[in-house]
């Protein structure tokens, strides 16, 4: 459910007049925003914590009290005299200001070799926001995209990025630039608007109980939380065999471009298919396999429409493809009874053509970057990106996962779903290839496409900011093939219901 900042504020107002007080939710909230934190960050490092004098500075209070216990060294700056704080703020500081913190042995300190994590907490303003940022949450805001430009530093804000509007999504220019968002109790509407997704980064839900149980109306969009995608995974039974984890067929990949069949198919090793085929024709054949991983079996084929005969109950079709086989892309995207992943290439080729979506005999997910949904649909440069998957899975019966910053997937009379996973560290050719891979190997084990395309856009994202947060790589080395060390622990992630 996503909420508007001013249904936010009402259920607020509903928990207050059932007895449930202020200082209990900002408890709630506050411990949340620190295991959030160490969840990125396990390691203690420096945390500076920007505060305003409502609310959310006091939530930022609270999380910093909850780092410090846990060995992290704090710096403060608040924006206004104390003076001017509300009183629960002013509680809370009088609590934290008397911590010690830093490496003096109060605290188990567990550390690590290399240089420590400095976060920014901005707690200046949240859903009490509006209008073009006033001094001096103004200058505070300047500090925080000052530091996070000139250092290491990554800024996490606490329910909204201090500067945009909390009920219309409009940016001030002087906005903070999070490098994650903690939105408190449920997804707010601003933070989803297209020209957020710069400000918001990688965005986490903390639902707080009390909140919960009380949550009815709002908009049914979801933002897919690991919690959400739990369930959509299931676990499996000790006699499983291969034939019953998916036979998984992937037609992709020309000369020049075979890293990106190579890609897909390991993706789709990665993720839990049993059996994986490549369709390769003889003019990569020997050079695809010399250079793929041994679990993939590379077919030879004349024509592609040999897939069509295969035994397979998944197919993916598209990644580095060109368009040298257009028509027999068409004939298997539209006679292959079977659920299939439409990408790249073969998207292309299917904005020729698009009607034959009319005809397919079988469930099919569409993985555009919005280049390629300019070409399906030219409309979608006009439209918002809610607006664009919403004109396609209203005119045609499949299932669409628009890709982007915040990856949106939809699908007839389901719930739009907004990805809260990733890293600018994915914006690298053949991410999009591994997708594809991840959501046919999930297919083939039994998921939806539209769960497949919420929990493999949710794995691949998580993926990538694990390499980033609790492995060595940068969002300068990251590259595609690298998730494949850390997708085995986004999916540990995502049945813990984590992240
Ligand atoms: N909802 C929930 O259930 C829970 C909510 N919680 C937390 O409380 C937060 C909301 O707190 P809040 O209401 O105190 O408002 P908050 O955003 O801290 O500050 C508002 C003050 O800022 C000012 N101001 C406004 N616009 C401005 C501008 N453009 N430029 C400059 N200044 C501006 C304005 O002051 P003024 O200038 O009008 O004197 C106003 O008084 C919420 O986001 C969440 O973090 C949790 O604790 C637990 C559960
Ligand atoms: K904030």
């Amino acid at each position: 459910m996503i909420l508007t900042s001013r249904e936010m504020k009402a259920l607020e107002e509903r928990a207050f007049a059932d007895g449930i007080t202020a200082e209990a939710l900002m408890e709630e909230a506050g411990r949340k925003i620190a295991e959030t934190v160490r969840q990125f960050y396990p390691f203690p490092g420096k945390c500076i914590v920007v505060f305003g004098k409502g609310h959310n500075g006091g939530d930022a209070l609270v999380a910093a009290r909850h780092l410090a216990e846990a060995g992290w060294t704090l710096e403060w700056k608040p924006a206004f005299p104390e003076d001017k704080w509300a009183p629960l703020t002013r509680q809370n500081w009088e609590v934290v200001r008397d911590i010690a913190t830093g490496p003096d042995g109060r605290h188990c300190i567990l550390s690590r070799p290399g240089p420590q994590p400095v976060i920014i907490l901005d707690g200046l303003l949240g859903i009490g926001a509006g209008g073009a940022l006033r001094p001096p949450i103004l200058d505070a805001t300047r500090e925080i995209n000052r530091l996070r430009a000139t250092s290491n530093a990554r800024v996490f804000a606490i329910d909204l990025p201090t500067g945009l509007d909390s009920e219309t999504g409009a940016a001030d220019p002087d906005t903070v630039i999070a490098d994650y968002t903690l939105t408190i109790s449920f997804a707010k509407q601003p933070l989803l608007a297209d020209a957020a997704a710069r400000f918001v980064g990688r965005l986490a839900v903390l639902p707080l109980e009390e909140l919960s149980k009380r949550a009815s109306g709002g908009n049914p969009d979801g933002v897919a939380t690991a919690e959400e995608l739990q369930s959509t995974l299931p676990r499996r039974n000790f006699d499983m065999h291969k034939g019953q984890c998916g036979r998984v067929g992937i037609v992709a990949g020309s000369r020049g471009f075979v890293g990106a069949a190579i890609m897909s198919a390991e993706a789709c090793v990665r993720a839990g298919a049993g059996l994986i085929t490549l369709f390769a024709t003889e003019n990569i054949y020997l050079i695809v396999v010399s250079a793929i991983g041994p679990e993939v079996m590379v077919k030879p084929v004349q024509s592609y429409l040999e897939v069509l005969e295969a035994k397979t109950d998944v197919l993916a079709i598209g990644p580095g493809l060109g368009s040298g086989h257009a028509s027999e892309v068409r004939q298997i995207i539209e006679q292959a009874p079977q659920p299939m992943v439409v990408d790249a290439d073969a998207l292309n080729i299917l904005s020729d053509s698009i009607h034959l979506l009319d005809r397919c005999a079988g469930p099919r997910l569409l993985t555009p970057h919005p280049g390629e949904m300019a070409r399906l649909d030219p409309k979608s440069k006009d439209r918002s990106r809610r607006e664009t998957v919403e004109a396609f899975t209203t005119r045609w019966p499949h299932t669409l996962l628009l890709k982007g910053s915040r990856t949106l997937i939809g699908q007839r009379d389901h719930p739009f779903s907004y990805n809260t996973t990733g890293s600018p560290g994915m914006a690298t050719g053949g991410m999009g290839d591994i997708l594809t891979g991840v959501c046919a190997a999930l297919a083939g084990q039994g998921l939806s496409l539209y769960d497949a395309a919420r929990v493999g856009a949710w794995l691949c994202g998580r993926a990538a900011e694990l390499a980033v947060t609790v492995g060595d790589e940068s969002e300068e080395s990251l590259t595609p093939t690298l998730l494949f060390r850390y997708l085995g622990r986004a999916f540990q992630d995502l049945r813990a219901g984590k992240g």
